[in-house]
Formats: C-alpha cells, structure tokens, sequence
C-alpha cells in the first residue's frame, strides 16, 4: 500500500547543509498501523512532505497504492489522507457544505460523497455538527470533522502527523477509535508523534529514525529483542544517550 524507497533529503544553507532525511525505506501494508517516531529534527516531517508531494526527494520515491509519487504525483494524492494537528476548518461554511467540498474537490461525485459523509458521520458522531457552521465548534468537535475530512475521498493511505496533540482524553479516545476504524477498513496508517505511550497502544510497527535514518523498525516484541528494551521511551533515551548501557538511570 504504502512503500518508500531509500527516501533521501538535504537541505542547503548558507553555512551548513542538513540530511533531513537519508536513505530511509518501509513499507505498511493495508490494516497496518505505523508508528513513524523520532526525537525533534528526526526527519519525521521531511518525509511525510515528500510523501505528500510537498517537497521533492534528492532520491529515492514514495509509491502510494502502487502508484510512485515521482511518475504521476497528482494520482499519487489522490489515494492519500492527512490529517495534521493544526489543520483548520473553514468558519463560514457549515460542517456538511465543507465535508461535501472537500470530496467535491477530490472528484467525489455528489451522490457517493453524501453516501460516505453519511457513514463516516456516525462513525466519528458529527451526525448532530452536520448543519452546524464550522467556525462555531469546539476543538474535539472540530477534530472529529477534520478527520472526517482526510478520509472523505476514501483514500487506501492514511497520514496522521500527531493526532493527539492538544487533546482532552475525550479526544485522545476519539483517535484510538478512529485508527481503529482505519484499521479495520484495511487502510495503510503511518503515525507521527511524540507520545511514545500513546503509540505503543495505537501501532502494529513501528520505525524509530535519529537523524534521517531508520535506527530500529519491527513490532514491539521484535524492537524489544533488538534494543534489550523494554518500551519506546527506553530505546529513545538510548538513540539520544548511545553510551548508557541498558536498565541503568541515565543521571
Ligand atoms: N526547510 C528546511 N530548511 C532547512 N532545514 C530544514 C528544513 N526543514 C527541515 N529542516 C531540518 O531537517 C531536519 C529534520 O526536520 P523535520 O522537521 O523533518 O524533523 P521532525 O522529526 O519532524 O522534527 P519534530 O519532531 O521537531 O517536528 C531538522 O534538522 C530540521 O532543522
């Protein structure tokens, strides 16, 4: 569903040049939950930009539902949902005008854009926001329209880059629920965040990059095996702090 091949980015400055991102590769298949993890300045977001076509790769390519981001970047797109922590909503338009415009804007004809607006309102429970302007609802409120919104056009690839940033627990639930949905629909879903808890409990696999590269990719029990760790937050330290032997208190 979602391959990436030896992903690779530098960014030129005046007085240094980064490598955001260098060589990275993974794959996530349909119903998989990927956590994509890493310290600040890892590369997380480099990568999800060129997987979404915002940037372009020194090398390497993305390749979405079979399709490479760097043959047909558009058909690429169109088979991918984001939803990112400070996406917005339109004010003026009600929740159903914006929802119904936003598939209209990804080729949904009107009639299967109302059948699936129909579905995914129970599902993530905006059925009573639907007539609602936009610009009136609350943060949770708003969160479940706007991850209504990244899955209007029923893409098989799903971005989110952290989720749960500024949730409630009512909102953090709310995204267990909808990754759950996601994965039970047979979506590809990569995770981008910092809450390494939270991620263990949402993610199938996981990818920890440091400095562009992939340092450890596997499940929690293979990633266990590998760093002598028991979770997430653990094997950072070590990636952060590479001389401090296992289970001793970095002071
Ligand atoms: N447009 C840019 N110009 C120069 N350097 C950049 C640019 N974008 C990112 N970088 C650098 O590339 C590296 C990776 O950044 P990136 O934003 O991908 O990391 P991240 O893992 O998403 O970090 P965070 O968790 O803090 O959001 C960092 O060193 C960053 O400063």
């Amino acid at each position: 569903m979602l391959q990436i091949h030896a992903l690779t980015k530098r960014f030129v400055g005046e007085s240094e040049t980064v490598c955001a991102v260098d060589g990275l590769s993974f794959e996530v298949g349909p119903g998989e939950v990927f956590g994509l993890l890493g310290p600040n300045g890892a590369g997380k977001t480099t990568t999800l930009r060129m997987v979404l076509g915002l940037i372009a790769p020194d090398s390497g390519d993305a390749e979405v539902a079979g399709i490479p981001t760097s043959v047909d970047p558009f058909a690429a797109k169109a088979k991918l949902g984001f939803v990112s922590a400070s996406d917005g909503v339109y004010p003026w338009l009600t929740v159903r005008e914006m929802l119904l415009y936003f598939a209209d804007l990804y080729g949904v004809g009107p009639d299967e854009a109302t059948a699936r607006l129909h579905v995914l309102a129970e599902v993530m429970d905006i059925e009573g926001l639907l007539d609602r302007r936009a610009g009136t609802l609350s943060t949770g409120q708003r969160q479940r329209v706007t991850l209504v919104r990244g899955l209007i056009h029923d893409p098989p690839v799903m971005l989110l880059d952290e989720p749960t940033r500024g949730l409630d627990v009512v909102g953090v639930q709310t995204i267990f629920r909808y990754i759950s949905h996601l994965r039970h629909v047979g979506k590809a879903v990569v995770v981008c965040t910092h809450r390494l808890d939270e991620a263990e409990r949402l993610c199938d696999r996981f990818g920890l990059l440091h400095r562009g590269k992939m340092q450890y990719e596997g499940t929690l029990t293979q990633l266990r095996g590998v760093s002598g760790r028991e979770h997430l937050v653990e094997m950072f330290d070590d990636l952060m702090n590479p001389s401090t032997p296992p289970n001793e208190i970095p002071t």
